[in-house]
Formats: C-alpha cells, structure tokens, sequence
C-alpha cells in the first residue's frame, strides 16, 4: 500500500488527474486503447469533472463502475446517471462506457446479461475504488450474503449483492476482476474516512471489511490518494 496524502481534495484532484492520464495515455500508446474503472458514491464527482475537462483520446478509452445500484440508469441514485453527468461530458464524452445495468426481474437475474460485456474486457488499466465507512468497496458489503462468492479467487468477473445495511440491490464487479489491472487505487476525502482505513489496516480479515482484501493484497500494490478535506 502506498499512500499519498494531500491538504484538500482539489490538490488530490489535480495530482489525480494527472497521474491517471499519464496511464491512460501510456496505455494507449503501447495497447491502442485503455479501460478505467471508476466507483460511484460522492468522493469521485470533483475528479470526474476535472478528468471531463482534460484533453485525451477518450474514443480510445473504455469506462465501467465498479459497481451500481440495481435501478433503472436514469433513477437519483444511479451510478450510471452520476457518471454520465459528471464524467462523460466536454472531452470525455467521447468515451466508450459499459454498463452494469440490464432490465431483468431483478439484479440477479440480470447478471447473466451483464456478465459478458465485464468480462469479455482485457486488464484493466486503472480500477478507482472507493470506500463506505463499513469497509465495504465496490458493492462487496461486510453484511451481505455473497461477500464470501465475491472475494474468491476463482470468482466471476460480475456477481450481484444485496446489503442488509444499505439500500438497493447492487451489481458489483468481484474481487478477482478489480484486481486484474495495472494499476489499483483507493480514493478517500474526508476525514471520517481515515479512522476506517487505520481500522482496515489493523487486522486481516477482509469479511469483516472487504476493502482489506485489497489493501492487504500479498502481491498488489495499492495507492490511496487521501485528503482530509
Ligand atoms: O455505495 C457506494 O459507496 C461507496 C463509497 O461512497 P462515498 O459516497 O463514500 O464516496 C462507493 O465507492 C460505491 O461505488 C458506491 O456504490
């Protein structure tokens, strides 16, 4: 783990940026394209406009979540709608976004359509996390049933969720998908974030916090960009 603290999130913003179009660039250059992962939730919309507004070649760049809330993609609470608002504007319009939404009975049986556009894509280049104060990333949440299915090495790259401690049932990415990708990076702003991550840092088990699964990694580095404010 490799943490990069910054005074406030504007300066972690524009270092952020940076670095992530250093990657998207270099992976375009050597591959002909690269692919973003990026999380829902409020931390990223600072990040999002400032990627927006930065020039690139986006029709080179593919962009999924993480994870989403199981609801129609034009519902408040969408990670999709937030993404489409905030990251996919100006410059970055041009780029290509999977979705993690398929209308189905409900966010399980929908899997089985969301499961090949996730897992037909090659490595990732960069993967954003994010983190709830539970220590929960993605959509693996500590409460839920399938956390155990979404932590296995051997897991599928898509798998549903459904947190007793929070609303909607989700679609998230696995473990073993995120993990496949050149670069790994937890965002966290906020100072009630910090306490969490020394929590996760503290002990091992990634059941009882899912984000240690990725902090702890024994062969994968993480970076955590961190501003308190
Ligand atoms: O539910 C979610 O929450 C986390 C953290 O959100 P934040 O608002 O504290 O930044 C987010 O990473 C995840 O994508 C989202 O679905």
């Amino acid at each position: 783990m490799n943490l990069q603290t910054f005074s406030d999130s504007n300066a972690l913003n524009q270092a952020f940026a940076q670095q992530l179009l250093t990657i998207l660039s270099t992976a375009i250059a050597e591959r002909g394209q690269a692919t973003l992962v990026v999380s829902g939730g409020r931390t990223p919309l600072a990040l999002f406009s400032t990627l927006a507004n930065t020039e690139l070649a986006w029709d080179k760049v593919t962009i999924l979540l993480a994870d989403d809330r199981y609801l129609p993609t034009s519902a408040e609470h969408s990670n999709e709608r937030l993404v489409k608002a905030n990251l996919l504007q100006q410059h970055a319009a041009k780029a290509h976004f999977i979705s993690l939404y398929a209308e189905a009975a409900d966010a399980f049986a929908a899997v089985p359509q969301i499961l090949p556009r996730v897992a037909a894509l090659p490595t990732f280049d960069a993967v954003i996390l994010g983190m709830g104060e539970d220590g929960h990333t993605a959509s693996l949440f500590p409460c839920s049933q399938q956390l155990a299915a979404g932590l296995a090495d051997d897991a599928p790259a898509v798998l549903a969720t459904e947190p007793t401690s929070a609303p909607y049932q989700r679609i998230s990415l696995s473990k073993a998908r995120l993990l496949d990708s050149r670069h790994i990076f937890l965002h966290l702003v906020g100072e009630n974030k910090y306490p969490v991550l020394q929590q996760a840092l503290a002990d091992t088990d990634p059941m009882e916090m899912p984000i240690r699964a990725f902090l702890q990694h024994p062969s994968i580095s993480i970076d955590v960009m961190y501003a308190p404010q």
